[in-house]
């Protein structure tokens, strides 16, 4: 059984858009999360991930369909039963979050006040915790003594204190730079891998997906648009909407705007090339360009690494007679995905 299920769920609010009518935040979405995923949510903003996360976290209900956590049904729990349903699941977010009255130790320790831990269980969690995000020596700190990365450290270990078994992380790290952004992610990484704690990531950024999830959804205006593997919805996306957005997220594929700039300074026909792990070698493309005596330069390209699985898209500039490059390119997306700009 899923961890999170979520079968057609709608959320509408009252309130008008700039047309006078109530604005669809999430429509129609139906999605399962199972125990031990990382499931990530990307979209572009306004699309809905964040209405999402406030209805699987029972703070907001739907307005329609389904949300099971845990194989419990949440609509229609009363309060009570939503906050002991609260408890099983952490929340982390891009702005912290953390009280600045209190200290690092007094953050960490306040879930567990608030569910009624005795003094010492709380001292002995918070020292495990401390020691696990790697924040010991600040424990007598306050937040704005610490830098972003660590607030957001302090913010895992208070999510994770009554140990729950859903983690959700909404824009956790947009607000740090990458470097620190990697080192987040790599305390989550450990989170779900040490504790079983299934995360629900959020996020607008690539990066974050391709270096933690499992699974992914695409959003759009309320909608998924496209799930599954990671690597499969990135590389080879099936819905025009979601490879509209996949393209502007991976590396290697030009933009309107950076193919006419490639128009104006390369001559011949600009093709793009998309490569998968495993799927055809590139030497093997390059040299029936080069069998078919035509002249190629490379103009434009990336590489995607998906954990240890690679794809990329190679933009070329290619120059012949158009029979022959049509002949070769024919011959090439056989093997290979092909596509000529327009
Ligand atoms: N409480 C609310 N009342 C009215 N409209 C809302 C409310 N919350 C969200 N919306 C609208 O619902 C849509 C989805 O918003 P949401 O914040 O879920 O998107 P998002 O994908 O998380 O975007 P972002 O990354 O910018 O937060 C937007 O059009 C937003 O204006």
């Amino acid at each position: 059984m899923a961890l999170v299920s979520l079968t057609n769920v709608s959320k509408t609010y009252p309130a008008p858009d700039k047309h006078g009518r109530p604005v669809v935040a999430v429509d129609d979405v139906t999605l399962e999360v199972e125990h031990g995923d990382v499931y990530g949510i990307i979209g572009y903003s306004g699309a809905g991930k964040s209405t999402l996360v406030r209805l699987v976290n029972a703070l907001e209900p739907a307005s329609s369909g389904s949300i099971t956590f845990d194989g419990r049904e949440l609509s229609g729990l009363p309060e009570r039963e939503l906050r002991a349903i609260r408890l099983g699941i952490g929340m982390i977010f891009q702005q912290f979050n953390l009280f600045n009255s209190k200290t690092v130790w007094g953050n960490i320790a306040y879930p567990l006040k608030v569910a009624g831990w005795s003094k010492a269980d709380i001292a002995a969690r918070v020292a495990e915790l401390l020691d696990f995000v790697g924040l010991g020596e600040k424990a007598r700190n306050y937040p704005d003594q610490l830098s972003g990365g660590q607030k957001q450290r302090v913010g895992i270990a208070r999510a994770l204190a009554t140990s729950p078994r859903l983690l959700l992380a909404d824009e956790a790290t947009s607000a740090l730079d990458p470097e620190t952004t990697q080192e987040v992610l790599e305390l989550l990484k450990r989170v779900n891998r040490e504790f079983g704690v299934t995360i629900i990531v959020i996020t607008h950024e690539m990066d974050v997906i391709q270096s933690i999830a499992t699974k992914v959804a695409v959003m759009d205006g309320g909608r998924v648009i496209e799930d599954g593997d990671v690597f499969e919805v990135f590389s080879t996306p099936q819905n025009p909407s979601s490879q509209r957005f996949v393209s502007t997220v991976v590396k290697g594929i030009p933009s309107p705007a950076e193919l006419a700039v490639l128009r104006e300074r390369h001559e011949g026909r600009i093709v793009t090339i998309s490569f998968r792990d495993g799927d055809a070698s590139q030497a093997a493309v390059f040299l029936e360009l080069a069998n078919a005596g035509l002249d190629f330069e490379l103009v434009y390209g990336g590489i995607n690494d998906i954990q240890g699985r690679a794809f990329g898209h190679l933009t070329l500039a290619i120059r012949g007679a158009d029979a022959s490059i049509d002949a070769a390119l024919t011959s090439i997306a056989a093997r290979v995905e092909v596509t000529e700009a327009a």
